[in-house]
């Protein structure tokens, strides 16, 4: 399958640029990258440092080059991503989004364009946190009612959201495993208050060096608490899920589709 990469100097594009141009099943025709980048028009390998010319190059002009791919792959930013789903959709072709900090109103308008083409969207592409979100149901449904729930994630000190994409997602699941609203048990800081909100579900955000990612849910009761973490080590099992997805959503119907799909996890 043809892929374009979204962003391939980005800490995600680049890995994803590497892990995908050595899959058999897949042949990079092309990046697009911000305009006034010195390396616009150059090899997409060269660009990013493989090494190797991938006899792909990079474009400003995502408009001119998306006809080349079967399936974008876009790790970047949420203005950005908007504007390759609204060029997808004009060229009726295949989404792996894995940007995160998106608006309410902006998921709305992904899962619009995702009933003309398909669109995989997912805060997570690793494969072991989309199976911690499994544990998570498992123990909010088991104990969720009877625990103090916090959300605890670290990222980068350069990672533009907060609090993280996949903190949001773990969230929703535990929120759903509850018959709850997020929105309306989410307590988002509680920096100069000591008190707890029975019920909620409260979140931390830390910010620091290179912190690839951690992701830990606190369920805390009197006399014993359950934490379920996951730490990444560096970024490699997001640009590898990424590649799985990109894999998995090629040739397939228009719709919204998450990991959850890519590995048959119900
Ligand atoms: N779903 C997942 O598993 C993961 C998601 N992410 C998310 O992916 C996104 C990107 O993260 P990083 O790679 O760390 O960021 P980064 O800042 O290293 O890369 C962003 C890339 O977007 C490109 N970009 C920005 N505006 C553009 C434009 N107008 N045209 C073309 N390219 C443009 C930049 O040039 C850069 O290459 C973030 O939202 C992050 O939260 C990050 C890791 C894993
Ligand atoms: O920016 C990152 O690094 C990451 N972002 C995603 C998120 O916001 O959850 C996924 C992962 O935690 C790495």
């Amino acid at each position: 399958m043809n892929i374009l990469i979204a962003g391939p100097r980005g800490k995600m594009g680049s890995l994803i640029t590497r892990i995908a141009s050595k899959r058999a099943d897949m042949k990079i025709v092309a990046g697009v990258a911000p305009k006034g980048r010195n390396y616009i028009g150059q090899d997409i390998g060269m660009a990013v440092g493989t090494g190797e010319r991938l006899n792909a190059f990079v474009s400003d002009d995502i408009n001119s080059i998306i006809d080349q791919c079967d399936v974008i792959i876009d790790y970047t930013t949420t203005e950005f991503s908007m504007e390759v789903m609204e060029a997808a959709l004009k060229a009726n072709k295949a989404v792996v989004c894995g940007t995160t900090g998106f608006s309410e109103e902006q998921f709305c308008r992904i899962e619009e364009v995702s009933k003309h083409i398909p669109v995989l969207y997912a805060a997570n592409t690793s494969r072991v946190v989309n199976l911690m979100y499994k544990l998570l149901e498992l123990a909010a449904k088991t104990i969720g009612n009877v625990s103090d729930i916090e959300i605890i994630e670290m990222h980068d000190k350069h990672k533009k959201d907060a609090p993280s994409g996949t903190s949001l997602e773990m969230g929703q699941v535990i929120a759903e495993a509850l018959d709850q609203e997020l929105k309306d048990i989410a307590v988002f800081g509680r920096e100069g208050r000591g008190d707890r909100v029975s019920g909620s579900i409260g979140y931390h955000s830390l910010r620091a060096g290179d912190i690839s990612s951690s992701h830990t849910v606190m369920f805390g009761l009197m006399g014993e608490r359950l934490e379920i973490t996951h730490h990444a080590y560096n970024w490699e099992c997001f640009a590898q899920g990424a590649c799985e997805a990109a894999a998995f959503l090629y040739c397939k119907e228009p719709g919204l589709y998450t990991v959850k799909d890519v590995l048959g996890i119900k």
